[in-house]
Formats: structure tokens, sequence, C-alpha cells
């Protein structure tokens, strides 16, 4: 649905240039939802206005539903901006106008008649929860509330891709949730395909079916959102998922770790589950067959894409040749285990 090839975008010259974007190669396939994570300025929102060309991409192209738009005039692109939707972190609302009259702006500037106007707009109040408020200003709206306007006002001209710019960042986590689970709800509901950036990794957990990372303007890696939390490479994406998943070395392990095995130290192993882990009673079948006990740290497994994924922290006692088969038995299982050193016993 939307593919990107080979984007730069650069900004200034000489001295001043800006590489904002650095030959990025990003697909999008129709009815999924993709994240584009990174920091403040990494190019995500230059990224994601290229989509729609509000920015013009300095060399690559852009093709939206089969077709390419960078070649194209203002007139031509007019018409294929109709198919691409997009929401602000600003909301970007016109405060002169009702709740209803935002709403029907895109339609009035495409010539609707008036009833047909009054018909789509009811639907779409309907859809984002807010058909009591149509006839409120957005001055007297929460923040979510004109979020969901932003979104009715997005989805009035049918678009099949919606752009959401950092959608949710001025929102609460509460509302944002509620944005989140409106937003998957329409993905579902109407089958659009859904291109959002953020620089929270919860925002992708919650919603995202694939994820991209974008580093300095390059998309550094990328993946299924169940994929990437567990074998992300890079330290960045290490650093993301961290920001969401609590998972420590309680104090009192971490004093009585050592790099190398000896008398009388377990095993500390962190093991990672994703989609494609077996669903099995993995930890009695570690004591039933191979008489290695396991002794649970911490452990946060959580859904993410439709799928399971996430880690546990545990001590593994028993025999080493066991403990060897054991471990061997659990990466049979799809199940990533990395050491991550030895525990000594207490005396
Ligand atoms: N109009 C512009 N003129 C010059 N440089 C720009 C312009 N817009 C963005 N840049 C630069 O391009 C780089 C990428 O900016 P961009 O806004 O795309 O990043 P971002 O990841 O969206 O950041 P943030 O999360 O802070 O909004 C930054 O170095 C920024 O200063």
């Amino acid at each position: 649905m939307i593919k990107l090839s080979g984007i730069s975008k650069k900004y200034g010259d000489g001295d001043q240039a800006v590489y904002a974007l650095k030959t990025v190669d990003l697909e999008i396939e129709a009815g999924q939802i993709m994240g584009v994570i990174g920091e403040s300025g990494a190019g995500k929102s230059t990224l994601i206005r290229c989509v729609n060309m509000l920015e013009r991409p300095t060399q690559g192209s852009v093709v939206v539903d089969g077709q390419e738009l960078t070649g194209m005039d203002n007139r031509a692109l007019a018409r294929s901006r109709r198919k691409i939707g997009m929401i602000f972190q600003h909301f970007n609302l016109l405060s002169s106008r009702t709740v209803f009259a935002n709403v029907a702006l895109p339609l009035e500037l495409a010539g609707m008649d008036k009833a047909a106007i009054k018909q789509r707009v009811d639907e779409l109040l309907e859809l984002v929860g807010l058909s009591h408020r149509a006839n409120a200003y957005p001055n007297a709206l929460s923040g979510g509330q004109k979020q969901r306007v932003a979104i009715a006002r997005a989805l009035a001209p049918k678009p099949k891709v919606l752009l959401c710019d950092e959608a949710t960042s001025a929102l609460d986590p509460q509302t944002t949730q509620s944005i989140l689970t409106l937003l998957k709800d329409i993905n579902r509901k109407l089958g659009l395909t859904i291109l959002l950036i953020t620089h929270e990794m919860q925002v992708v957990k919650s919603i995202c079916d694939r994820v991209a990372i974008i580093n300095d303007g390059e998309l550094i890696e990328q993946g299924e959102v169940s994929w990437f939390f567990a074998n992300a490479k890079t330290e960045l994406a290490r650093r993301f998922i961290a920001s969401t998943i609590h998972l420590e070395i309680p104090d009192e392990y971490q004093q009585r770790l050592t790099t190398e095995p000896a008398a009388n130290t377990l095993p500390l192993v962190r093991l990672g589950f994703t989609g494609e882990t077996v669903d099995s009673p993995l930890i009695s079948i570690l004591s039933r067959s191979f008489e290695v006990d396991v002794t649970i740290l911490s452990a946060d497994i959580e859904y993410a894409g439709g799928v399971k994924f996430g880690f546990m922290l545990a001590e593994l006692a028993g025999e080493a040749e066991q403990t060897q088969a054991a471990i061997a038995y659990l990466q049979e299982h799809k199940i990533q285990v990395e050491l991550l050193g030895y525990v000594r016993c207490h005396d």
C-alpha cells in the first residue's frame, strides 16, 4: 500500500545542509499498522511528511496505492492526497467551527451536497464516539475528544491510508490508550493502513503489527513487533524495548553474580519468548524430565502484535549435564536462552 524506495531529504545547502533522511526504504502492506520509532531529531516527522508530499523528498520514490507521488504536479497530487488522511500531535482543528463543521470541512471542499455531508459526518461522529458533541466547539473538548474529531475529519474522504504524527504525545496515558484502541478498531473495521510515528515504545507495543527504528535519518532495524521485542539487535532498539519491559536482576542476586562457573554456583539465564515459542508447560517439563529446578526471579510476559512475548529471569538448579540438556530443550522450543552469569549459592 505504501512503498518508499531510496528516500533522502536534505534541508539547506553547503555548510548548513541537514540530511534528515538517508536512503530510506520502507514498505507497508494494505491493512497493516506500521510504527516508526526514533528519538527527537531522528527524522520521524520528515519521513511521515514525505509520504503525502508535505515534504518533497530530495531523492527516491513514494508509491501510495500503486501511484507514484514524487513526479506528480500539484493537481494530481491533490487528488491522490484524498487517499491519505493525517492526524497530528496538536490536533489542528479550526476553533471557529463546531465539531460537526470541522469533520464536514473536507467534504465541503470536495463539493459534496449538504444531505450527503450530514449523513457522512453523523456516521463518522458515531464511529469515534462523539455524536453527542456535534455542536460543541473545540475549546470545550478534552484532548482525547479533540483527537477523535481530528480522526473523524481525516476519515471523511474515505482514505486508504492514515498517517499519525505523534498523535498521542500530547495526551495522558489513559487517553492515549483510548485513542490507540480507536485507531486499532478503525484499522480492523475499515481495513485502513496506518503509518504512525512515535518516540514511545508503548504505543508500538499497543497497536502496531510492524515497527521500524529510525536513527539519524536511517532506518536501522525493522520487523514484526513480536519478533522485534525478542530479537532486536541494535543498542537503540534495546533501549526502547527496555523502556517498556521491567526486568532487572534483583540487587541481592547481582551481588552474588560471577562471570565464570565455579563450585557452588548456579546459572542465571534470561529466557526470551517470542511468537514462535511453543506453548507448553516448560518449567514443569524441566523439573520432571531433566531434574532441573527453575527459580523465577522476575518475568514480564505480554501480548503485542497478537502474540505472546516477553522475558523471564531464572536460576537453574541441577547437574551441569542436565542443565545443558534443559537449555537445549528450551532452545528447541524456540525460547531464546541468554546466560547472564553464575550466581553463588548462599553458604
Ligand atoms: N524545515 C527544516 N529545515 C531545516 N532542518 C530541518 C527542517 N525540518 C527538520 N529539520 C532537521 O531535520 C532533522 C530531522 O527532523 P525531524 O523533525 O524529521 O525529526 P523528528 O524525529 O520528527 O524529531 P522530533 O521528535 O523532535 O519532532 C533534524 O535535525 C531537524 O533539525
